[in-house]
């Protein structure tokens, strides 16, 4: 890790940047001509790209229920019943975004409401590149059952021998998802946007991926298909005061290096006491994980900050965004209260991010790269329109309708003022 003590203006700037950021343009590039290749080619597209791109040689693009059936018994048990309660726990979580129709009568007679309604068609993007992310299915699943879609498309890469990875497809079982696609990365999301020969078309793609899938999802929404938001490599800010835990911070910053090469990995810290223990754990900690070339790389890139206060160490949280932040203080709720851009917030020593990636009940699928400025994450609104509806009776045609044809004269718009006017006139007389 890059350790820098109480860094001036210019440093502090340069420690806001994501250093993957510089390579957006080629990627951008690749994804445009992959897109480009989809829409032409379709299915043969992206049989050439699960070749070269995942190595898989495949002739059907889509999983067959024997598949699905020959899968499942593969999955053990202990941890179909870890997967069934991390559901559960996530239904509940998500049941609670549900809201209630409010019926308001603005003026007598003016009644006004709002309805939530599904999404119709729904593109789930997982992971599966350096790991099968079995668990994103549940978090986008889960808020797409309860909204109540009625057509969900899970388009996930294939593993090299051409199959899905077997707890995926127990995962899309649990879900009651059957529409599953073997396509990954751009070509999985140019295909979910524009549907080829044997991908349906949606109407809105959700799902996290590396850079490749994020820049596709950004295209898409160009090209005028929905996304939820844009979710790329996992990014983690621990804001950690003397009274952390080195080893849990270490293993938090660990959890989200070991993503993938272009994951974020930022410490702030008060404590110059602290600073050295963190990373030599890191250190330690690194050399036994299985996945450790993929977190080196990370790391590389990864930053140990030490701070004076706990003002500055929240300031520059929230002007970076961090897609997790993990408050690993004395005092979190005070620092909780402070927090204005993170995609989501871990509270205290004993509360780790990885609880939230898979079980606690919270969305995982988050936005990254200081879209947490401005974005939330996946949550149950993600998969609703919300429509409003209106209707209005002879009283109140007769309170509303004077402040419209008022107000429709004065912008000039003769046609919405008569629209009003109409009525009126056909009221008088009725006794209304
Ligand atoms: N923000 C979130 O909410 C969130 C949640 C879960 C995971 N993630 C992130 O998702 C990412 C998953 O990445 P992954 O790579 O494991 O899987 P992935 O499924 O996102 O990407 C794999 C695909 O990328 C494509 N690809 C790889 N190299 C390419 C190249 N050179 N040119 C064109 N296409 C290429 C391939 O088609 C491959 O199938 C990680 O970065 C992880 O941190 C983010
Ligand atoms: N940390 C990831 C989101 O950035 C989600 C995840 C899936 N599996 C483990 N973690
Ligand atoms: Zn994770």
């Amino acid at each position: 890790m890059q350790v820098v003590q109480y860094p001036g203006q210019a440093e502090w700037a340069a420690l806001q940047q994501r250093p993957a950021a510089g390579e957006a343009r080629q990627v951008e590039e690749r994804v445009r001509q992959i897109f480009d290749d989809v829409r032409q080619r379709g299915d043969e597209a992206l049989r050439h790209y699960a070749q070269e791109l995942d190595g898989a040689a495949l002739t059907e693009l889509r999983v067959s229920p024997e598949e699905i059936t020959a899968a499942v018994a593969l999955v053990p048990a202990a941890l179909q019943t870890a997967i069934r309660q991390a559901h559960a726990n996530l239904w509940k979580f998500h049941l609670t975004q549900r809201e209630e129709i409010t019926k308001v009568e603005t003026m007598p007679g003016v009644t006004c409401w709002r309805k939530s309604v599904p999404v119709q068609r729904v593109g789930l993007y997982i992971p599966g590149g350096t790991a099968p992310l079995f668990s994103t299915l549940l978090m986008l699943g889960v808020p797409a059952r309860l909204a109540g879609c009625p057509e969900v498309v899970l388009s996930t890469p294939p593993q090299k021998d051409g199959s899905v990875n077997p707890v995926i497809l127990f995962t899309a079982q649990l879900l009651g998802i059957t529409t599953i696609i073997k396509a990954g990365g751009a070509q999985g999301v140019a295909a979910l946007a524009g549907g080829t020969a044997s991908v349906p078309a949606v109407d809105k793609i959700f799902g996290p991926g590396n850079r490749y899938v994020t820049a596709a999802k950004q295209l898409a929404a160009q090209r005028g298909v929905a996304i939820d938001l844009p979710a790329g490599p996992s990014e983690v800010l621990v804001i950690a005061d003397k009274t952390a835990n080195p080893a849990f911070v270490a293993a938090d910053l660990l959890s989200q290096a070991e993503h993938g090469p272009d994951s974020q990995v930022v410490l702030l810290t008060d404590s110059a006491e602290l600073l050295p223990l963190v990373t030599a754990e890191v250190e330690r900690q690194l050399a036994e994980l299985p996945r450790r070339e993929v977190a080196t790389l990370a790391l590389r890139e990864s930053r140990a900050v030490l701070l004076r206060t706990p003002e500055e160490m929240l300031f520059f949280s929230n002007q970076y965004a961090p897609e997790h932040l993990i408050l690993a203080v004395r005092n979190a709720d005070e620092y909780a209260e402070g927090v204005t851009s993170a995609g989501s917030v871990f509270l205290g020593h004993l509360t780790p991010e990885a609880a939230g990636d898979y079980a606690s009940g919270t969305n995982h699928t988050l936005p990254t790269g200081g879209y947490a400025r401005n974005y939330s994450g996946v949550s149950l609104d993600s998969f609703v329109k919300k429509i409003t509806f209106q209707r209005i009776t002879a009283e109140g045609l007769l309170n509303v309708g004077p402040v419209v044809e008022t107000m429709a004269e004065a912008e000039g718009l003769r046609a919405h003022a008569r629209a009003v006017t109409l009525r009126l006139e056909s009221l008088v007389g009725t006794g209304a």
